[in-house]
């Protein structure tokens, strides 16, 4: 029987998943193909490089071309990360009638359109759960399990890196710095773990989902993006202290008025189920207009759940292939976008203030408030043993986006306010 012979673009944390599954579930996976799955040729930065699997050094490569442009591959799974030079083997692949799997969600989010364009034109399939949330199918779910529903709302943790940070800041208390550190060996984090800890990681992953849940083309520069960097442990426990658990949150909201998505750190109520969501799983809440509310959770990052998403793909490909038909780019062309503006877009707010310890002080605050029209939910006021003055802790009711931007410029010319220690986003 003849195999389909694969092409793989990088042997790193998810090209060795990849790797590994095709050998264990070799049995598995043709039963479900019909043919045995060999890979080819991969293509890595260094030969020299010790690897945790065994590889034939003769099928390994450093010239992504070889693999590109192989006579005898018909499936390129694209795991090597990077976006220009990527986009480019990519392009030449579906031109050349390749099919592509991929788990770039930095590609994707940059380029998505125009390589699902491409594949149209070159009647390929372009493939790429592993992009978003790793092991979670969500990807197929929004195409396919939500494809009669309208969606208004996606929510969702979508960086493990990120959650494993933050769940070990606040239930051992450990610093920043190692945890980062432990993401990094644990392979959960990218090459450059900024784009995790800034929040440039869950936003491309949001503008994936958002595109396919709206329906429409959601781009990176319309994701507002704040990271975790600026968390600190003490924020965490205020809080705990509050009933929150402090999250890296993707939101994405569709309304009459247009869509508007964020990635921030925020305070959710303990009693959302996504509150629960700890180390590197995520979790993404998806609300449709018809089926109400539901969640999908699993491990978002790392070498095995992130390869079941690349080669569940692979699988699908070659069906498609047997078939003599291409799936799941059923989105294109999409809807016309319209984007929210800031007095549109309502939330609720924590601030943590350090203020004068004297009379009249949460007077002036308040009347602040009350300029901007931002009306409050709960304020606490608890004196600093650390800090001479008093902290003041405020929750908000709903407020819109701009009037508390107007608020918080406010508060930084008021003589009574010391400083503004942070200020969250609030869900539930
Ligand atoms: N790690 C995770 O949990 C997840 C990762 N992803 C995405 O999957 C992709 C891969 O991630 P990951 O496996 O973690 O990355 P790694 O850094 O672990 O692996 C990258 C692999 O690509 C090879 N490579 C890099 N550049 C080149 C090049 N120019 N030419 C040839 N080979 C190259 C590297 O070679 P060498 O081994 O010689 O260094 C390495 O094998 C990224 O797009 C990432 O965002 C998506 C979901 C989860
Ligand atoms: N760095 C990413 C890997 C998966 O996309 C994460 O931490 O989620």
């Amino acid at each position: 029987m003849n195999a389909i012979k694969i092409g793989l673009l990088g042997l790193g944390t998810v090209g060795t998943g990849v790797v590994r599954i095709v050998e264990k579930h070799q049995e598995d996976l043709m039963s479900q193909v019909g043919s045995p799955i060999r890979i080819e040729k991969i293509a890595v930065k260094s030969l020299e490089k010790e690897r945790s699997i065994a590889v034939d050094p003769a099928i390994l490569t450093q010239d992504p071309w070889e693999v590109i442009r192989h006579p005898d591959i018909d499936i390129i799974i694209e795991v090597m990360g990077g976006v220009e030079d990527t986009k480019t083997y990519l392009l030449d692949a579906l031109e050349h009638g390749k099919h592509i799997v991929t788990a770039n969600k930095d590609l994707m989010a940059l380029y998505g359109s125009e390589i699902l364009a491409k594949a149209v034109e070159q009647q390929c399939d372009v493939f790429y759960e592993a992009s978003v949330a790793g092991g979670i199918p969500i990807i197929r779910t929004l195409i396919e399990g939500f494809s009669s529903d309208r969606i208004t709302k996606i929510m969702g943790i979508v960086n493990g890196t990120t959650n494993y940070i933050l769940t070990k800041m606040s239930r051992e208390g450990a610093s920043y710095e190692d945890v980062l550190k432990e993401a990094q060996q644990l392979g959960y984090a990218e090459s450059d773990p900024t784009s995790d800890v800034e929040g440039l990681d869950a936003a491309r992953k949001m503008a994936i989902l958002g595109t396919l849940g709206f329906r429409t083309n959601v781009e990176l520069r319309d994701v507002s993006v704040r990271g975790i960097s600026s968390v600190s442990k003490e924020d965490i426990a205020y809080a705990r202290q509050l009933g929150y658990e402090m999250k890296l949150l993707g939101i994405a909201e569709r309304h009459d008025e247009g869509i508007s998505i964020s990635v921030q750190p925020t305070m959710v109520r303990t009693s959302h189920p996504i509150a629960a969501v700890s180390g590197v799983f995520n979790a993404v809440y998806v609300y449709g207009e018809a089926v109400g509310e539901t969640m999908f959770y699993g491990a978002g990052a790392g070498e095995m759940p992130t390869a079941t998403s690349v080669v569940a793909d692979l699988v699908a490909v070659i069906k498609n292939m047997k078939l003599g038909v291409n799936g799941l780019r059923a989105i294109v062309p999409y809807k016309e976008k319209k984007l929210k503006a800031d007095d549109q877009v309502f939330y609720k707010n924590f601030l943590l203030l350090q203020v004068d310890d004297k009379a009249g002080v949460l007077a002036q605050i308040t009347q602040v408030f009350a300029e901007y029209e931002v009306s409050l939910d709960s304020v606490i006021q608890t004196p600093n043993a650390q800090q001479p003055g008093a902290e003041i802790m405020i929750v908000t009711h709903l407020a819109n986006k701009a009037s508390m931007e107007k608020v918080i410029k406010h508060f930084e010319s008021l003589e009574v306010i010391r400083r503004i220690k942070s200020s969250y986003r609030v869900e539930g």
